[in-house]
C-alpha cells in the first residue's frame, strides 16, 4: 500500500526520469556518427545532451566531437540532416539497453490502482516516445502522451504540458509534475503546476538548486513527496 494521491493527475518527463535511455541514445547518436566518419561520443557524455529535445542532443553531440554545425541558415539544412537521420536510427532501435528506473513501474501500477491519471510530457520526439513507451509496456499507463513536434513549443514553455493536461482532463490546479532537470521546472512553474524533481536523472544543474517544491533520490519516494506537497500547499498562507 503506498500514500493515497491527493491530485488527480500526474505529468511524468521520461528521459532521465522514469527511464534511463542513454545507452540507447548513445548507440543512436554513434551510428549516426559512424554514417559521417566521426568518432564516437562516450556514454558519460551523454546525460548533458539530453532534456531539451532531439536537434540539441544532436548539435551537443556534433560538437562534443569537434565538428560544431554552424549557427543560422548555413547550418540548419545539417542539423535537419542529422536529426532526421539520429531519429530514425534511435526509432529503430530504441530499447537494446533502456530500463524504467527501479520503483517507476510499481509506483505507476500503485497510482492508477488509486484512479489517478497518469502523463508523459517529454521533449523526446514522439516517434520514439510512443515506441520506447510501447516497447517497455508502458503504453498503457498513460492517458495521454506529448512528445516533441506534437507543437512547436518545448519544456520549459508550458504550452506541452498545458497540452497534456487538456489531454488527460486534469486541470492545472489538480495535478502534479515529476521531472529532472530545470526545463521540467520551467515548464512546470509556468503552467503554474507544482514539481517533483528526482535526482537521479540528467540534470545540466545540481537538482537541488533547479526549483523544485521537492527534491527525491528515488522514484519509490514519489507518492510521499505528492502527499508532502499537497500538505505544504493546504497550509494557509
Ligand atoms: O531531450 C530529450 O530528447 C528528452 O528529454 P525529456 O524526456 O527529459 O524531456
Ligand atoms: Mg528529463
Amino acid at each position: 500500500m503506498i500514500t493515497p494521491c491527493p491530485f488527480d493527475g500526474v505529468v511524468f518527463d521520461l528521459d532521465g526520469t522514469l527511464i534511463d535511455s542513454v545507452p540507447d541514445l548513445a548507440l543512436a547518436l554513434n551510428a549516426m556518427l559512424d554514417e559521417e566518419g566521426l568518432p564516437h561520443v562516450r556514454p558519460e557524455q551523454v546525460p548533458a545532451f539530453v532534456g531539451q529535445g532531439a536537434r540539441v542532443l544532436v548539435t551537443k553531440a556534433m560538437a562534443a566531437v569537434g565538428r560544431p554545425i554552424p549557427e543560422g541558415a548555413a547550418g540548419a539544412a545539417t542539423l535537419e540532416r542529422l536529426h532526421d537521420r539520429f531519429v530514425a536510427l534511435y526509432e529503430a532501435e530504441p530499447v537494446r539497453g533502456t530500463r524504467p528506473y527501479d520503483g517507476a513501474v510499481a509506483v505507476l501500477d500503485a497510482l492508477r490502482a488509486q484512479g489517478v491519471t497518469l502523463g508523459v510530457c517529454t521533449n523526446k520526439p514522439q516517434g520514439p516516445t510512443l515506441g520506447v513507451l510501447e516497447a517497455l509496456g508502458l503504453s498503457g499507463h498513460f492517458s495521454a502522451v506529448v512528445g516533441g513536434g506534437v507543437i512547436p513549443e518545448r519544456k520549459p514553455d508550458p504550452a506541452p504540458l498545458l497540452l497534456t493536461l487538456e489531454r488527460m482532463g486534469v486541470a492545472p490546479d489538480r495535478a502534479v509534475m515529476v521531472g529532472d532537470t530545470p526545463y521540467d521546472v520551467g515548464a512546470a512553474r509556468a503552467a503554474g503546476v507544482p514539481v517533483i524533481l528526482v535526482d537521479y536523472g540528467y540534470s545540466p544543474v545540481p537538482p537541488a538548486e533547479a526549483g523544485a517544491d521537492v527534491l527525491v533520490s528515488s522514484f519509490a519516494e514519489v507518492p510521499a513527496a505528492l502527499a508532502r506537497l499537497a500538505a505544504t500547499r493546504a497550509k494557509p498562507a
